[in-house]
């Protein structure tokens, strides 16, 4: 039933833009509306005296017309003339009929309801031109008022009908501004619903590695930011691990950059399956390297992360002939943590915390690969003495292959 009716004011909304569309419908339904508001008057012409009111009924059969003559317009995509059609059959009505049956029945009240809402069908209309329009009706509706008095007009609508056709007029005005301000309300809505998808779908593109799926730096970034604040506030730990694929370079040669592709998003999965907590973040931080954010974990933890990643990455066992005959894809590590009770905790931050993380993977590059390697956060930054006292193979439980 309801889709038979929204047939009625589909004409000419099809193969345009959504809003576009509603402007069409709204101007057929006001095109619809302004007919039908029109019968009750019509019958009550007809019934109560037809020779009296013969005028204004023959009157109101041409703007009936008009009003339907809105379907067809839109059809043929006259969309605008279709608007014009609307605004100016309205303000003729509302001098004709009130010439014709006076103020008393309220009329000149409804079609200035109507001029209003018919005003929104103008896209891109600049708001002098509203306020143009809109006193325009205001002006109507004063002339209408004063010049059409009860010696002026042509045939009054008689008391009891005036008061009555004065109160259809009056709620049928609140109820066409109620139902536009509800269609409105709704359009907007949903549009805002629209919106926020949207929204949210952008951010996460722009926080996605297309490749791998994983979140990228930038949301690697915000994380930091985010949970070093939270270290201050909440005084627990925090690591962060990076690692990168060894001997990509080679990889990527022998079995191509597609290959290489491929490799990449087979070591995101496993990295994926060892870091499962729902507040630990990993991201490709570009080319063959990724970072994890690690809140609440501490030393030992992230140690132990760190040695799982190495060996499922292992055990993932894609072969890089490249570097000899069984030779298999490994990764380097390098694992960084703060608690509160660190020395200056806060005095360099989240990006400190990576770089820690970054030198400790430097470390476990140059001292062989295929290992882990731990960077306290406070020590001092100088190369020569960043690790010291710390032999690289006693900072991971290290199994075999990790020397
Ligand atoms: N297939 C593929 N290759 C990439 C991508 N990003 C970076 N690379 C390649 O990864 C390689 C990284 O090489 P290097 O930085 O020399 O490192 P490596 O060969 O892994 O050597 P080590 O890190 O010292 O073990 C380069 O050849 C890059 O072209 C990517 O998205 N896809």
């Amino acid at each position: 039933m309801i889709n038979t009716i929204k047939q009625l004011w589909r004409p000419g909304t099809s193969g345009n833009p959504r809003g576009v569309r509603r402007r069409i419908a709204l101007c057929n339904q006001l095109g619809l509306f302004g007919a039908t508001a029109t019968i009750p008057y019509q019958l009550f012409y007809c019934l109560y005296d037809f020779a009296v009111y013969r005028g204004v009924f023959l009157a109101n059969l041409v703007f009936m017309a008009a009003y339907l003559s809105v379907l067809p317009l839109n059809h043929k995509r006259w969309h605008n003339t279709a608007s014009n059609v609307l605004l100016i059959n309205g303000c003729c009505q509302l001098f004709v009929v009130t010439f014709f049956i006076g103020t008393e029945a309220g009329v000149n009240l409804f079609y200035f309801t109507l001029a209003a809402i018919l005003v929104f069908l103008y896209e891109h209309l600049h708001s002098r031109i509203y306020i143009a329009i809109m006193a325009s009706f205001g002006v109507q509706y004063a002339l209408t008022h004063f010049l059409f008095t009860a010696e002026t007009v042509a045939t009054p609508v008689p008391s009891p009908w005036s008061e009555i056709m004065y109160a259809g007029s009056v709620a049928g005005a609140l109820t066409l501004s109620g139902i536009v301000l509800y269609l409105f309300r709704q359009q907007i809505d949903h549009a805002e619903g629209e919106l926020m998808l949207s929204n949210r779908y952008l951010e996460t593109l722009s926080n996605t590695d297309p490749l791998t799926g994983l979140a990228n730096r930038r949301a690697l970034d915000a994380a930091l930011e985010r949970e070093w604040s939270r270290l201050a506030r909440r005084q627990q730990a925090l690591s962060v691990i990076m690692f990168d694929v060894d001997h990509f370079k080679s990889f990527n040669d022998q079995y191509g950059h597609d290959g290489g592709d491929r490799c990449l998003q087979q070591i995101a999965a496993a990295a994926k399956n060892v870091i499962s907590r729902a507040s630990d973040l990993l991201v490709r931080y570009g080319g063959e390297e990724f970072a994890v954010v690690l809140p609440d974990t501490d030393e030992a933890g992230a140690r132990l992360l760190a040695q799982q990643l190495c060996t499922a990455i292992e055990r993932l066992n894609i072969p890089n002939e490249s570097l000899g005959a069984g030779a298999c894809v490994t990764i380097s590590v390098g694992v960084s943590s703060i608690t509160h009770t660190t020395s200056d905790a806060h005095g360099y931050g989240g990006a400190h915390l990576l770089k820690r993380a970054d030198e400790a993977l430097y470390q476990a590059k140059s001292s062989g690969r295929n290992r882990a390697v731990y960077c306290p956060y406070a020590q001092p930054l100088s190369v020569d003495t960043r690790i010291a006292g710390r032999p690289v193979s006693d900072d991971i439980d290290s199994r075999s292959p990790l020397s």
